[in-house]
């Protein structure tokens, strides 16, 4: 076997219905297009496929309306020169069902073997070292995961769980165990070879009959395990879920920080203004910072925004068209588009402490980042501390953990 066979890859990117938790960010940009470290969050996964240099083609699946992808396709694959499709399922299919759908086009190009990603992971994608474990050391794989381990023991319930043998080989599979079976978890990360298909077509057609969704880690990942076919690349380096707004701060941070040393070109080191520039830092070259501003660490800030004299930005995502007047102060934030936040108004949250805790406890707002959904109006002076705000509001006082609507 040799890497050349590679060809293709497929993002599982999903569709409107699902992740809702990332309300309010996902009501005009599609989750998956969403931009972290300045750029749509699957970006990132083209960028890493693309240093392979063996990808011939890249499928986005999922039951977006295909338009809302046409000019980031455009875009990325000027960027990359690779071929990027998207491909629309009726419904939706499942995990498995999407992948199993379009197995022709997937197919089509004598396809040795292709990786599939989900759309809504931050990740340092060693996809070479995976290939090569998959292709050198493995006897006779159809899929090898990528794994990380968690800390947490706790929260590794909220991932697909693996138990492995010395060679790697996965003996045990479950999906979100309600007891503990390990910390060793799925990355949503996998290297299918095209046998699989074969395989999923039995598991299918029972499918069918019972009318059941089709996943791709309930009815094929968890009975390979043990078999011998399905191995583990256990990664080192960042790995985490975007499955709230919270946590695409952490994947805005997680992506700076490493881009800062893999690809200085994608992080922003200075602005003409000579504003202060705390590194790592993404300014869209279109935004106009004034050169008395502060901005940094581990902040992005999308095109056209505007800038004022004296305005502090920290830890914060900032969407396109926002305007920061003078001296505003925005921390531990996401500020959606089309928004004005006025002079000294300070816009301020508290760093995600668990990931997928609830919004809420005893009917009380627990303290998180603050969102601003886009198309609001912080009056000037007023404090947002800890809130979620829905679009389209005026805000003319201070509020402190609350939701919005
Ligand atoms: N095309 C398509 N995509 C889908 C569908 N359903 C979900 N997806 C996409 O598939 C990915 C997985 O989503 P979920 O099914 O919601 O699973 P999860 O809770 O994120 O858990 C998965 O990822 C974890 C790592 O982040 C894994 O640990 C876990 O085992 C599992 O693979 C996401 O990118 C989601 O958008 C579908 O019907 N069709």
């Amino acid at each position: 076997m040799t890497s050349e066979q590679i060809t293709k890859a497929v993002i599982l990117v999903g569709g409107p219905s699902r992740g809702t938790r990332f309300r309010p960010l996902s009501f005009k940009t599609p989750k998956p297009l969403f931009p972290v470290a300045g750029r749509p969050m699957i970006y990132h996964h083209i960028k890493a496929l693309s240093q392979l240099g063996i990808i011939k083609e890249v499928l986005i699946i999922g039951f977006y309306e295909p338009e809302l992808f046409n000019s980031f396709i455009d875009s990325a694959q000027n960027e990359f020169g690779i071929g990027i499709r998207y491909l629309r399922e009726y419904q939706s299919l499942g995990t498995a069902g999407g992948l199993y759908h379009f197995r022709d086009q997937i197919l089509r190009g004598s396809t040795e073997r292709f990786f599939v990603m989900n759309a809504d992971v931050v990740c340092s994608f060693p996809l070479q070292e995976m290939l090569d474990s998959h292709i050198r050391n493995y006897e006779k794989p159809k899929c090898t995961i990528l794994a990380t381990t968690v800390e947490d023991s706790d929260s590794a319930h909220r991932f697909g769980c693996l138990v492995k043998n010395e060679k790697n080989q996965v003996m045990h599979y479950v999906e979100k165990p309600e007891s503990f079976l390990s910390n060793l978890i799925s990355c949503g990360v996998f290297l299918f070879e095209n046998t699989i298909f074969q395989q999923m077509k039995n598991i299918k057609a029972m499918k069918e009959e019972k009318e059941e969704a089709f996943g791709l880690e309930i009815d094929v990942l968890r009975p390979m395990a043990g078999t011998g076919q399905l191995y583990v690349y256990e990664m080192e380096h960042f790995w985490n879920q975007i499955k709230t707004p919270g946590s695409s701060v952490s994947a805005n941070r997680m992506y700076l920080q490493s881009y800062m040393i893999t690809c200085p070109d994608l992080v922003t080191k200075h602005v003409e203004s000579g504003a202060e520039i705390i590194s790592p830092v993404y300014i869209h070259p279109s935004a106009s910072i004034h050169g008395t501003a502060k901005i940094g660490p581990n902040v992005s800030i999308g095109a056209n925004a505007v800038v004022g004299r004296g305005v502090r930005v920290a830890e914060s995502i900032i969407l396109e068209n926002v305007t920061l007047k003078e001296n505003s102060c925005i921390l531990n934030s996401i500020v959606g588009m089309d928004t004005n936040v006025g002079e000294w108004a300070r816009v301020e949250g508290t760093p995600e402490p668990a990931p997928n805790r609830p919004l809420t406890t005893n009917g009380i707002k627990v303290p998180s980042i603050t969102i601003l959904g886009g198309d609001i109006s912080v009056e000037p002076e007023v404090i947002i501390r800890n809130c979620i705000v829905l679009p389209h509001k005026e805000l003319r006082n201070s509020y402190h953990n609350e939701i919005l609507l």
